[in-house]
């Protein structure tokens, strides 16, 4: 250990640990889920980390939050109904918020804690909570859906953590199967999808799960986040039968303005096309299936 460094040490990324200077260390606390601490790094602002993985930093959130809320939003022609599962800190309600078509925003996050310390210490990604379309249930994902009226959201978007600790369920068939029945014919999902470069073997297995479970189109698509190990991470974008979704050409474009005037940092017609094109190694694999 460095003083005055913090290092992504994980098993989920053996042999590497992303290093980040620590200016001072904000917040520090244990969960019934998960250690909470939050620092001031030298460069990247203030930085989220959840049992010693980096969850967000305030330099390239916008990176994650925007493409894993606008691939599959931008994909069909009129979003109303929106169900987040995780996204704790409110970076994708932000962005949801964005498209005015959407009525309705829930949101299932099982960790309080998150979601407190995400509003005492991101308040620029917690501004989501501020829009009057979302509902805030404190809860575990998995149960919250299987309570879910059959075909209830046009959306569902999935920001987890990694596959250790409370978000495993959320990368096992039986969920994406609850997820496929509450979302509408033609409906769409949008999952944390880990890195091509570190996580073949996981994305070969959801990639298999998600084309038995959904039976419109299944694709894998990625995006550079610098502070996320191996610096890049990927989503599944999958479409239950029905209307057909097209996610490669986005049918509802987002302008760059929204109402607020905070303008879209990192997310574009161009970039949404360009996150499905993938390299040979992990096209071989995901095409395959
Ligand atoms: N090792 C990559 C981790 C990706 C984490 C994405 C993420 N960041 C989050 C912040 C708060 C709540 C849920 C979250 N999910």
């Amino acid at each position: 250990v460095i003083p005055g460094w913090f290092s992504e040490i994980s098993p989920m990324w053996p042999g590497e640990a992303h290093s980040l200077k620590v200016e001072k260390i904000l917040y520090q606390g244990k969960s019934d889920y998960q250690d909470v601490m939050v620092f001031q790094s030298s460069t990247y602002g203030k930085v989220l980390v959840l049992d010693g993985v980096i969850q967000l930093t305030e330099r390239d959130e916008c990176a994650y939050q925007e493409m894993i809320t606008h691939l599959p939003l931008c994909s069909i022609p009129n979003p109303k109904k929106v169900l987040v599962i995780g996204g704790g800190d409110g970076g994708v309600l932000r962005e949801v918020s964005r498209h005015s078509s959407v009525e309705k925003i829930d949101i299932c996050e099982i960790d309080k804690m998150v979601v407190d310390v995400s509003k005492q210490f991101f308040p620029d990604v917690a501004v989501g909570y501020d829009d009057p379309r979302v509902t805030l249930h404190v809860g575990d994902g998995v149960a919250f859906l299987k309570a879910v009226p059959e075909g209830a959201y046009d959306a569902v978007i999935v920001d987890s953590s990694d596959p250790i600790g409370p978000a495993q369920e959320l990368f096992e068939k039986p969920f994406f199967e609850s997820v496929a029945k509450a979302l509408r014919p033609g409906g769409v999902v949008c999952t944390q999808a880990e890195s091509i470069w570190l996580h073949m073997h996981i994305i070969e297995d959801i990639v298999a799960n998600c084309h038995q479970v959904f039976k419109g189109s299944v694709n894998y698509a990625w995006t550079t986040v610098p502070t996320y190990p191996s610096g890049v991470i990927g989503f599944m974008l999958c479409s239950t039968e029905g209307p057909e979704v097209d996610f490669k050409h986005p049918v509802n474009p987002i302008d760059t303005q929204d109402n607020s005037g905070r303008p879209l940092r990192f997310y574009n017609s161009e970039i949404h096309t360009a996150a499905f094109c993938l390299p040979s190694f992990a096209r071989k694999v995901i095409d395959s299936k």
